[in-house]
């Protein structure tokens, strides 16, 4: 009983401490500012087009997508600079990875955008 109390305490303090990561990412984090915002616009767009359940999903995960894929590079940013401050060749070719990752989360989530909007629009 107090093994499950504690495992219970111990996942709540988990989610306590994501949420702070989460937080922090977007009070400090000027790329996941401005997914957010984009996140934000594309969320009011919905609305506006009145996109369907399915699309809704599909812009959800998106979203979710690329502003997780934001946070994990700047954590791995952030690890790099801690690891080896000084300029490196690897390190160079860590973060630039790291950003690729975002960059084609970011190119298909402007595709499954261009797809659920376009026929809204024109
Ligand atoms: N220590 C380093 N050694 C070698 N190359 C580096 C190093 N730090 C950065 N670079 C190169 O400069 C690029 C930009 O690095 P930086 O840490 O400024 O990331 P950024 O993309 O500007 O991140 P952000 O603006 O999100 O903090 C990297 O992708 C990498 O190519």
């Amino acid at each position: 009983m107090i093994k499950q109390e504690s495992f219970f305490i111990n996942r709540l303090k988990s989610v306590g401490y994501a949420f702070r990561g989460a937080l922090l990412l977007l009070k400090t984090e000027a790329s996941i500012q401005v997914q957010f915002v984009i996140g934000f616009c594309v969320t009011v767009a919905g609305f506006y087009f009145k996109i369907s359940a399915f699309e809704w999903l599909i812009q959800c995960l998106a979203i979710g997508l690329v502003i997780s894929m934001e946070g994990i590079n700047t954590a791995i940013e952030e690890m790099a600079n801690f690891i080896h401050p000084e300029h490196h060749k690897k390190i160079g070719l860590i973060k630039d990875i790291a950003a690729g990752a975002v960059f084609i989360a970011s190119v298909f989530a402007c595709i499954a955008g261009l797809i659920i909007y376009i026929p809204k629009i024109f």
